[in-house]
């Protein structure tokens, strides 16, 4: 059996410096190789959601791929070809070392690229841009779906422009925003609004249209505000209107209340021997309390979880990211 499992941000690995820090988990060969395969399947996407949350981790995703060798190939995509998005994420990095962790991943980038696509939405809507790495990968779908909209007239019957508004409040990073939206011409499809996103959302919902994919990256703690308030304000398109939330599975959020991870680990751990914690098995740490953000995230979580107005699900991708719709389902009376 071949397992397909991501990975993703190879190129800044720092494997030294995960260990004993964000890492509660590594898991290293011997431990892997000892689980049936169904189990390890499970095990690698939930390893890799976890450990992969901690920003300059990465152990386990070498740990993984060489206990796995050839069954764990990389994700490969020829899709897009898009060098200015390694440019700018490679120049994120230079000028931010400690903040450029908080892009999404390369992966994810283009999973939201494929989210675009997919819904063939024409308005999106960002909080949280920092330098517009996502941005530029939210944008450059827009553009694909506009040629497509372009190229079958007849079937659409949607005439407003596709746009997407960029909403930053930090000074700094607007200045860098406005530099790559201007550096690569995406001026008539990317607006910027800088400023607070709950100011930005009070004060773009009487003069937009609902938006068809809104991704939320801003605030961890105001998420429960922004979800609350675009669902009150109908500014996510109905029926087919997309959200989608960076960071849901972030660092402990996942710990201990996550249970299938909980589950295998525990499971790992007793395949792997009593001594947990000998190198060459798994070495844990349950010692460390969530921090506020990742409580925060945690309420949202069960929040949107308990909501009967939407469906969702937490995409183990990274830092985990949530898809959110609007419920298409007929509830039972149970769940009104
Ligand atoms: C996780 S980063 C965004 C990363 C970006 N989406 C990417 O993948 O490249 C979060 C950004 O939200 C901004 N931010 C934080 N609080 C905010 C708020 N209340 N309103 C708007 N932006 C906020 C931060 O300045 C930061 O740039």
């Amino acid at each position: 059996m071949r397992h397909y499992v991501g990975l993703d941000h190879c190129r800044w690995l720092r494997p030294s410096a995960a260990i004993g820090r964000r890492m509660r988990h590594v898991l290293t060969g011997d431990a892997l190789r000892s689980l049936p395969s169904v189990d390890l399947q499970h095990l690698l996407t939930e390893a890799y959601c976890w450990d992969h949350s901690a920003p300059n981790s990465g152990t386990s995703h070498v740990g993984l791929a060489a206990a796995m060798d050839h069954t764990v190939p990389f994700a490969v995509s020829n899709q897009p070809a898009l060098q200015h998005l390694e440019e700018l994420r490679r120049t994120a990095f230079v000028r931010y070392p400690q903040q450029a962790s908080m892009m999404v991943s390369p992966l994810q980038g283009l999973w939201l690229y494929w989210l675009v696509l997919l819904t063939g939405a024409r308005r999106v809507l960002e909080l949280g841009s920092f330098m517009g790495y996502s941005t530029v990968w939210l944008a450059e779908a827009l553009k694909a779906n506009t040629n497509s909209y372009h190229a079958n007239t007849s079937t659409h019957h949607d005439h407003t422009a596709p746009y997407l508004m960029a909403c930053e409040m930090n000074p700094e990073y607007v200045k860098h925003l406005k530099h790559t939206v201007q550096n690569l011409a995406l001026e008539p499809l990317v607006s910027i609004r800088q400023g607070a996103a709950l100011e930005s959302l009070e004060a773009i919902r009487s003069t937009h249209q609902p938006f068809d994919l809104i991704f939320l990256d801003a605030n961890k703690r105001e998420y429960v505000q922004y979800y609350e308030f675009i669902l009150e304000h109908g500014l996510l398109s109905s029926p087919q209107g997309l959200m989608v939330v960076d960071n849901t599975l972030f660092h402990d959020t996942i710990h201990p209340q996550y249970p299938p991870v909980r589950q295998v680990l525990d499971q790992a751990a007793s395949l792997a021997g009593a001594d947990g914690s000998a190198q060459g098995s798994i070495a844990t740490n349950q010692t460390r309390k969530p921090s506020v953000t990742a409580r925060h995230l945690y309420r949202f979580n069960q929040h949107v979880a308990a909501d009967p107005r939407t469906e969702q699900f937490i995409m183990p991708l990274f830092d985990g990211l949530t898809l959110i719709r609007h419920q298409m389902r007929a509830l039972g009376p149970t769940e009104r």
